[in-house]
């Protein structure tokens, strides 16, 4: 049988990426991150649209729109939403993490789910190129695999 494997170099293949304004101070760093990563892994900056939405919460209308455009391997979803801050945690959390597993599974294309759910601003700058590393970079790498490996399946 098949050995399906995704590979690490996007050069030539094109990505949406959607992030939201909401603490900006982080998404823009994990912007950042994916777009190096992207860079880092062959991908022109032209292959690469950005979307600005106000926050978590309307991650996924814009990702669903780009994911059945038919013009994006896979769309990366950036977003932070911190407990701590948050009075409808779980409605933004929950609104964001459903909406963008849909986009995916009902569009066929891969929606990578970059989105920190952190209990303090700290713990989400850690992970926005602090000591935990830049999750945005680990989701354009996510989406480079899932791209590359799609395009093996059709
Ligand atoms: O991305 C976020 N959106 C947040 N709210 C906005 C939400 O995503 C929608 O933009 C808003 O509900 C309008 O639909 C947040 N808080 O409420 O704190 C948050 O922490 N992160």
């Amino acid at each position: 049988g098949e050995a399906y494997v995704g590979g690490l170099i996007g050069s030539g293949m094109k990505f949406g990426v959607v992030v939201g304004r909401f603490n900006d101070l982080v998404t823009k760093l994990l912007l950042e991150g994916a777009l190096d990563a992207f860079n880092r892994h062959g991908v022109a900056r032209e292959d690469v649209d950005v979307a600005w939405v106000p926050g978590s919460f309307e991650l996924p209308v814009v990702a669903k729109a780009m994911a059945k455009s038919g013009k994006y391997d896979a769309v990366v979803c950036i977003g932070v939403v911190v407990q701590g801050a948050t009075t409808h945690y779980d409605a933004v959390v929950g609104g964001a993490t459903s909406g963008v597993l849909n986009a995916s599974t009902d569009s066929g294309v891969p929606v990578i789910f970059g989105v920190l759910t952190c209990d303090t601003m700290e713990q989400a700058l850690d992970r926005a190129g602090g000591k935990v590393g830049n999750k945005g970079g680990e989701a354009a790498v996510t989406a480079v695999e899932m791209g590359s490996l799609m395009s093996k399946l059709r």
